[in-house]
């Protein structure tokens, strides 16, 4: 009788897994199918485009961000601007873009929600209702609060707390110039803007860069562990049970660290100053959009969003911005001509005396309007080293145009990936794309190289569309008095070849030297960990100018 059932539940269990397989082949048949009619680099039966993939891979550093896969396999295989990657049934197959209109056309003319991995990956750490994956009215009603925190003239208006921040990462850099001690610029700069966001979104001191913040180290060790749940180099690494619960922990702690300031904000908000932060003015269009809601208590659907966007703010804020630092000062002194025009041009606008600067930025923050070539500069950098792209969901009803075939492409079932990278590297943009080059940006710029053809619509590290970056402004004012502060009073050297000596540090880099050290020959090619960061964290020596 007992071995009559055991053999009826394994009979059942067959059937189940046979039905499961069936199902699977079905699929798998229809997809492959599909997929080797459209354009992509060598397509085969059983791996689809796998094997395509895994050669153009090996021209890179095991440790390459995973978007210059796609633009290394379009140049590897002579790929348009539009193209699939079969990667079923490891991943969702992304449709690679690299032509701005084709962007637009998903991000801008009609706006496409965000595909699912984002909104899986970024509500683990925002939770609910933040800006990046919320979509629809309730999107639109969070956006609408937070715009005008956000504003150019009220980002403008708290450039002496943004200075303050930076003079202290400045005695920071004195200290470690002093020292020549070895560290990592993206680390630093990471410190420097939590910091300021700190200041600027919540009127708080964190000081993370003089010592520890709950805040600040949760967010560092969240981050470290999704990175090593996501790390594909390391698979075993994928395995560490830990990671879980570290990362509901940290999210617990930030949660409990955030809901305090924000009931501290609401409470004292008839009792203290008119406040310049960016939660404080959220709060205020909240209660006047929201109409019949009781202002004597904090109410409960502001309060959650304030705590998933304030993470979200100090998450996107820090991690984009601090890479955009970090890449511009090793940019600066790779190239001592640039270097020598910036260094003019902060003469010029503050004087000869560099420690002159942080003052009259207290005083006059638009003196920043007059830095046309720093802000040249960042933009280049921004150009060729974008942190993040959008991505967003393909749709049954939505097809895209191959701007070369006229071919209509399907949508449905893929990642759209409009590769900020791949656009800002497209020689029908941008000439010589791989090249250097701050005067690409310039309205004067008259050279044959770049007066013609340099396409400044094509310039989409923010992204573009209603979806475009909230915090762009607050990054680009972030960076110009940053560089205004430093390079005229430090003297920059990388050290790559010394990155191993970090490997202890608990920032969860890690140095690989078994394979190839740079991409189109620039030795600080883009590493994954969350976003596309510098190469080991940039780790670098500075020295005192005399
Ligand atoms: C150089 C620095 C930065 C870069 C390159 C950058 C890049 C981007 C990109 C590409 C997006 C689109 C993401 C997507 O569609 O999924 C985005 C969105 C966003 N960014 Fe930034 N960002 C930077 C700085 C900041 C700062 C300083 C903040 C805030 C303090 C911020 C907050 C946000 C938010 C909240 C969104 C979502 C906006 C929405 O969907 O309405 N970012 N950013």
């Amino acid at each position: 009788m007992i071995g009559s059932t055991s053999s009826q539940i394994v009979l059942a269990l067959a059937v189940v897994a046979l039905a499961y397989l069936v199902r699977f082949m079905v699929k798998f048949h229809f997809h492959r199918t599909r997929m080797s009619g459209l354009p992509g680099p060598p397509h085969s039966y059983l791996w689809g485009h796998i094997k395509s993939i895994r050669e153009a891979m090996a021209t890179l550093p095991l440790t390459a961000h995973r978007q210059l896969m796609p633009l290394i396999s379009k140049e590897k295989f002579g790929l348009g601007d539009v193209f699939y990657l079969d990667t079923f049934p490891f991943a969702p197959p992304p449709l690679v873009i690299t032509d701005i209109e084709v962007m637009k056309s998903i991000t801008t003319y009609t706006s496409l929600p965000k595909h699912h991995l984002v909104v899986e990956f970024v509500d683990w750490l925002g939770g609910p209702q933040n800006l990046v994956t919320l979509e629809g009215s309730a999107w639109k009603r969070w956006r609408s609060a937070f715009n005008p925190g956000f504003s150019a003239k009220h980002i403008m208006s708290l450039v002496p707390v943004i200075v303050d921040e930076t003079q202290v990462f400045c005695d920071l850099m004195t200290e470690k110039a002093k020292k020549q001690e070895l560290f990592r610029m993206e680390r630093a700069a990471t410190k420097l803007t939590v910091d300021i966001i700190g200041k600027v979104v919540l009127d708080v001191a964190f000081d993370s860069q003089r010592g520890p913040n709950t805040l600040v180290d949760s967010m560092l060790s969240f981050i470290k562990w999704m990175e090593i749940g996501n790390a594909w180099m390391n698979p075993i690494a994928i395995l560490d049970i830990r990671g879980s619960f570290v990362l509901r922990y940290q999210s617990w702690k930030m949660n409990r660290y955030l809901s305090r300031i924000v009931e501290d904000r609401f409470a004292t908000r008839h009792t203290r100053q008119k406040s310049k932060a960016i939660i404080d003015l959220a709060l205020d269009v909240y209660i006047k959009e929201t109409k019949g809601i009781d202002t004597t208590h904090l109410d409960p659907d502001f309060k959650t969003a304030a705590i998933s966007n304030m993470k979200i703010f100090i998450f996107a804020g820090h991690d984009t911005t601090s890479t955009g630092i970090a890449y511009a000062l090793y940019y600066l002194f790779k190239y001592p001509d640039i270097l020598a025009k910036i260094r003019k041009e902060h003469d010029d606008v503050f004087g000869s005396d560099p420690a002159d600067a942080a003052n009259q930025l207290r005083e006059d923050p638009y003196l920043l309007n007059k830095l046309i070539y720093t802000t040249a500069v960042i933009r280049e950098v921004l150009r060729y080293q974008p942190p993040a792209s959008t991505l967003r969901a393909g749709q049954k009803d939505v097809y895209i145009r191959d701007p070369k075939t006229g071919q209509a492409l399907p949508t449905e079932g893929t990642m759209l990936w409009p590769l900020d990278v791949g656009i800002h590297r497209n020689e029908k943009y941008w000439p010589n794309p791989h090249v250097f080059d701050p005067e690409r940006h310039l309205a004067s710029a008259s050279s044959e190289n770049n007066s013609t053809v340099n396409n400044k619509e094509a310039w989409i590290p923010f992204s573009n569309g209603p979806r475009n970056c909230i915090g762009q402004e607050l990054a680009m004012v972030e960076t110009k008095i940053l560089l205004a502060l430093t390079v005229r009073t430090f003297d920059f050297v990388a050290a790559f070849d010394e990155a191993y000596k970090l490997n202890d540090d608990g920032s969860g880099y890690k140095v690989d030297n078994s394979s190839v050290q740079s991409i189109y020959g620039d030795e600080a090619y883009q590493v994954a960990f969350m976003t596309a960061k510098p190469r080991d964290g940039l780790p670098c020596r500075l020295t005192l100018r005399v």
